[in-house]
């Protein structure tokens, strides 16, 4: 009988700092301590109710019921922002993306290129869904920045803020076919928010290379740091290799909103001293998203961030 106890992706409540600063920091340190560790939890908040979120499940296996020439034009000239299907070493899996995500505009434009009649219920339901999604975004982003000192740089940051919603539907395997829904990969995101219907088949890596299955709690949704939140941590927040294993006779559905930057992050010089030499220099977070295309090293078990901007 061993005492070490299994991995267990850490789930942190939200709800209850509201109204006592020492709540808040503790719980900021919580956050970030899950970051460094882990590089996701499960965060448990209040907002989304449980009709919104069926409501929206239902609207999105609605859009995949779309015909295949009405999809493919999701198109976008970032790298992973439109329709993904049919990849041939990715047999299960059919993604699209709606950018500016929290804006009317970014809605609207997507559901014009799906629905050309429209579709008013679908548009304005994604809309409010992807606000309250980037809520707990930024509530995070400004626990981790308060957490390290540096919340000055927090406001700046929301400035430059955009949100991607992408839609992941995920087919039964047939026999004899591959069960990998998405390959290993770390996002190259900030941070990724991430949340599925019942059907299970998400693993994340731990940093002993552990595959752990992330169990969603009901309502709950998976916060995970990107590549970018890594490099501007200065290598302390992990961005961890994730990879969707599907099992069963059930299709798979998630949704992650996806935040970038839009231009320049840098390291905030209070995250670099003697003891934490500078690990990457400023990079520009829509350039790693082009190199990463480029390159195309999806599945590539390397520090990719590092090769890119690495000091
Ligand atoms: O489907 C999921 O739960 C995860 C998807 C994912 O990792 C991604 O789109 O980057
Ligand atoms: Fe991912």
């Amino acid at each position: 009988m061993g005492f070490l106890s299994e991995p267990k992706i850490p789930v942190i409540d939200i709800v209850d700092m509201r109204n006592s600063t020492s709540c808040r920091e503790l719980v900021c340190s919580e956050v970030r301590h899950a970051l460094e560790e882990y590089g996701c939890f499960f965060v448990v908040c209040d907002g989304i109710t449980e009709d919104l979120n069926r409501a929206v499940f239902d609207g999105i296996e609605t859009l995949f019921d779309l015909p295949m020439e009405t999809k493919i034009k999701n198109t976008s000239d970032k790298a992973y922002h439109g329709y993904i299907g049919q990849l041939p070493f990715l047999p299960l899996l059919e993604s699209m993306g709606i950018e500016h995500a929290a804006s009317a505009h970014g809605v609207h434009s997507f559901t014009n290129i799906m629905w050309p009649s429209g579709n008013d219920i679908f548009c304005k339901m994604i809309q409010l869904y992807a606000k309250l999604v980037s809520e707990i975004e930024e509530t995070v982003r400004k626990m981790v920045f308060e957490s390290y000192g540096v919340n000055k740089y927090h406001e700046s940051y929301n400035e430059s803020v955009t949100y991607l919603l992408r839609v992941m539907k995920y087919r039964p395997p047939n026999m004899n076919e591959t069960k990998m829904g998405s390959i290993s990969h770390t996002d190259k995101t900030f941070i990724s928010i991430l949340t599925q219907n019942q059907v299970k088949g998400l693993e994340v890596k731990t940093k002993d290379n552990k595959w752990i299955p992330v169990n969603y709690l009901p309502s709950s949704f998976l916060v995970m740091a990107g590549d970018a939140f890594k490099a501007w941590s200065n290598d302390r927040i992990q961005s961890p290799y994730h990879r969707v294993v599907m099992e069963g006779q059930e299709f798979r559905y998630s949704i992650g909103l996806f935040t970038y930057h839009k231009g320049i992050i840098e390291v905030p010089e209070e995250l670099v001293d003697d003891e934490h030499p500078r690990k990457f220099n400023s990079f520009d977070h829509f350039g790693y998203l082009d190199f990463y295309d480029k390159d195309s090293m999806f599945d590539q078990e390397y520090p990719h961030i590092k090769s890119f901007c690495g000091v």
